[in-house]
């Protein structure tokens, strides 16, 4: 059995590394300069880091020089999110030697151009359905969307690789991962997801781990690492069986 891969998480806001509380702008707590944290990661083994630019995702600016400079500076896979929604955006991010991209807006907003970035791009497009109850949010999570599963089926069809799912009411508040809507996407899906919202222990980890054979494939752990909950070493050991 495949083990759960974890993505730590540096968001950058006006050019700092944040953590914010569901989601919401203005809740930001700051964690220092990005590229460091980004490294830290990387030092203590990680072998992905999810990358997110919230200035890009709310609208109030972006970050792409620097979030440019992060992904060709580390050797590990990067996941790289926010305001990437239209050609520019999405070969600029690209071009930065990211992993993969992950969409969120431009899913409810832009469905033929999503279409179109995955029949040419493959893999290399994530697709995040960020929710709340079912419902997607997009604009920094300010605006409301259509019903997950609805979308979810188009992008199937579609040929999407891979989905993202934040619980946005868990996303920064250690309250423990939504296990029961990352099941109910598995059973909707046969493609990877990746978990993210709410792990606050190595617990909350290993009950994700336990939705592998359904088809969780990674989790991104944002708060819990920067507040000292368990160290990198710590959560990668909880997951290696
Ligand atoms: O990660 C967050 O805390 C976050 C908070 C508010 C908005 C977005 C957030 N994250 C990422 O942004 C992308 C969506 O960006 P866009 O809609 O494509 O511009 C989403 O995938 C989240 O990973």
């Amino acid at each position: 059995m495949s083990r759960l891969e974890l993505l730590p998480a540096v968001d950058i806001r006006n050019g700092q590394a944040v953590r914010l509380v569901k989601g919401a702008s203005g809740t930001e707590t700051s964690f220092g300069e990005p590229l460091g944290a980004a490294l830290a990661w990387q030092e203590a083994g990680a072998e992905w880091l999810h990358l997110v630019d919230l200035d890009a995702a709310f609208g109030t600016g972006d970050n792409r020089e620097l979030t440019g400079r992060i992904a060709g500076t580390l050797d590990i896979k990067v996941e790289l999110s926010g305001g990437i929604r239209d050609d520019e955006s999405l070969a600029r991010a690209l071009a930065t030697g990211c992993t993969r991209v992950n969409l969120g807006t431009a899913a409810l907003e832009s469905p033929e151009w999503v279409a179109k970035a995955i029949a040419e791009h493959g893999d290399r497009i994530a697709v995040g359905l960020d929710v709340i109850g079912t419902q997607l949010r997009g604009r920094g999570w300010t605006t409301e969307g259509p019903d997950l599963f609805e979308v979810l089926a188009r992008l199937d069809a579609e040929g999407c690789a891979r989905y993202v799912v934040t619980d946005v009411n868990r996303d920064g508040t250690l309250t423990g991962p939504n296990l029961e809507l990352l099941s109910r996407v598995c059973s909707a899906t046969d493609r990877p997801v990746v978990a993210s919202g709410g792990v606050s222990s190595l617990a909350d980890l290993r009950a994700i781990a336990t939705l592998v054979p359904e088809g969780v494939e990674g989790a991104i752990v944002g708060k819990a690492l920067y507040e000292h909950k368990f160290t990198l070493a710590e959560a990668l050991e909880a997951v290696s069986s």
